[in-house]
């Protein structure tokens, strides 16, 4: 059983504030330095420690190697005999999830091409370090309050190899968050739309975007560079 540290209880010197996640990987708390600045810590499972050493270290891995403003900073690893985990810069901000869920926010075109640009930016990056993050969803970006998105949870990130990790994973995951994002202005006639549709026929959208969604899906032809999906996000962008 993995000791789950208490509001109070350090782990290096920072004061544990309160469990935010438990999945199967590992313990995440919010914690605070002695500055009371917030951090993220994330303590790996035993279990998980011993069946996958190679795969829980991915996202310590890949996190060292990215020095950029979208995506949390790797601050420091800790080992106290059995108990490992690392240390991550606490992002403020609101995920994509809560904004959707609770708050119910309904995106304007120009946000969720805003977004869209933002999101290729961030991809752009990643896939120039060649990883790739494969869960671009709504509770794994941030907004700040200045509206820079931020991607966190790189526990299924890898190196792209172009066999089991290809960067068309996260093409396909960008059009699934802008789906969701197209969906949060969507309201459907409860009496004329009895038929399940798929989201392009449902959705209002132009031709431009729906081949752009499609595209990055695979589904209609595909893209083989991320400058080719910002220039069409460019040219569905000036259209409105
Ligand atoms: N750097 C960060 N800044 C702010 N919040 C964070 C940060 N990293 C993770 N969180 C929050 O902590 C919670 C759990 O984090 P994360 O999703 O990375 O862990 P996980 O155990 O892999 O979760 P899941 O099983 O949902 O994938 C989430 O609510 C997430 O929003």
């Amino acid at each position: 059983m993995d000791k789950h540290y208490r509001p109070g209880e350090k782990i290096n010197e920072y004061t544990i504030i309160k469990i935010i996640g438990e999945g199967r990987y590992g313990i995440v708390y919010l914690a605070q330095d002695t500055d009371f600045n917030k951090v993220v810590i994330k303590q790996l499972k035993e279990d998980m420690l011993k069946k996958y050493p190679e795969k829980v270290f991915y996202e310590e891995n890949i996190l060292k190697n990215l020095n950029n403003p979208q995506f949390p900073k790797l601050l420091s690893t800790f080992k106290n005999n059995n108990i490992q985990g690392y240390i991550l810069e606490y992002i403020q901000g609101n995920n994509f999830e809560d904004l959707i869920v609770r708050y119910e926010y309904e995106f304007t075109r120009e946000e969720i091409y805003m977004i869209a640009s933002q999101l290729i930016s961030i991809i752009r990056i990643l896939h120039k370090n060649n990883i790739v993050h494969r869960d671009i969803r709504m509770p794994n970006v941030i907004v700040k309050k200045n509206k820079e998105l931020v991607l966190i949870d790189f526990g299924l990130a890898r190196y792209i190899d172009n066999k089991t990790h290809s960067k068309e994973m996260d093409y396909w995951y960008l059009s699934d968050f802008l789906i969701h994002l197209y969906y949060t202005s969507y309201y459907p006639d409860s009496n004329l739309d009895i038929d399940e549709k798929p989201w392009f026929e449902e959705l209002d959208l132009n031709k431009y975007e729906r081949t752009f969604l499609k595209k990055l899906m695979g589904i209609d032809g595909k893209y083989n560079s991320i400058e080719e999906i910002e220039n069409d996000l460019k040219i569905i962008s000036n259209l409105i």
